[in-house]
């Protein structure tokens, strides 16, 4: 059943902000909220936006096999909480989770009925300008990251759906009718 729709595809693309306005247009959906090391940005709280873990406690965690998957990003660590899509699930609701492409890769292997959306962008110079743009990581950051965009998107291919955010309301409208047409399916499916 289609209840798990993973967004993926590199830093700076547009993921949170398609999902932001995915989950206005289907309230149903729920975010998993991810676990991170990295440190929590001007306005990030703790339990909303990620679970802030340090080093040995996110490690730990990996140890006692709390992660449905986890990868380390551009010197951070990332993962999802089994505990986190559990709970929403078990509430019968369908989750979104906005990873980057390795955990995204585990979840095809661990979860293969899982929905999985690569948000292309419009160019290599628009990623790097909506990166810059926002204004949350350092230049050195900045530029990390666009260096591990150029393997994520050669992945590309590997992935059923891929939406290119080239005019937001336009890559929205993809979206939101890709996620509410497997929804469709999941409930025919079911009943
Ligand atoms: N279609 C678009 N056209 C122009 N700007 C956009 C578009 N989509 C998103 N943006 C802008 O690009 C920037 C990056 O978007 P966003 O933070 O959603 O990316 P992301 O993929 O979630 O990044 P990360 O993986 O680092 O969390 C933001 O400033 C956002 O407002
Ligand atoms: N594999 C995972 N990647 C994740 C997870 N949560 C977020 N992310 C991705 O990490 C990068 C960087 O995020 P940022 O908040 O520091 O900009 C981005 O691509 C996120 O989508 C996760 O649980 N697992």
């Amino acid at each position: 059943m289609a209840r798990v729709f993973v967004i993926t595809g590199p830093s700076g693309v547009g993921k949170g902000t398609l999902i932001r306005r995915l989950r206005e247009a289907i309230p149903e959906l729920r975010l998993s909220v991810s676990a991170t090391t990295r440190k929590p940005r001007p306005g990030e709280a703790h339990g909303r936006d990620y679970w802030f873990l340090d080093d040995a406690e996110f490690a730990r965690r990996v140890e006692a096999g709390d992660f449905v998957e986890h990868a380390e990003y551009a010197g951070r660590r990332y993962g999802t909480l089994r505990e986190e899509l559990d709970r929403h699930l078990a509430d019968g609701a369908p989750v979104v989770l906005e990873i980057e492409v390795q955990g995204a890769q585990q979840v095809r292997g661990t979860m293969p009925e899982a929905i999985q959306v690569f948000v292309v962008p419009p160019s290599f110079e628009e990623l790097r300008e909506r990166l810059e743009s926002r204004g949350t990581d350092d230049p050195e950051v900045v530029q990390r990251r666009l260096e591990v965009s150029r393997g994520e998107l050669r992945q590309q291919e590997q992935f059923d759906h891929r939406i290119v955010n080239d005019d937001l309301e336009r890559a929205t409208d993809e979206l939101v009718g890709l996620v509410r047409e497997h929804l469709a399916e999941a409930h025919r499916t079911a009943h």
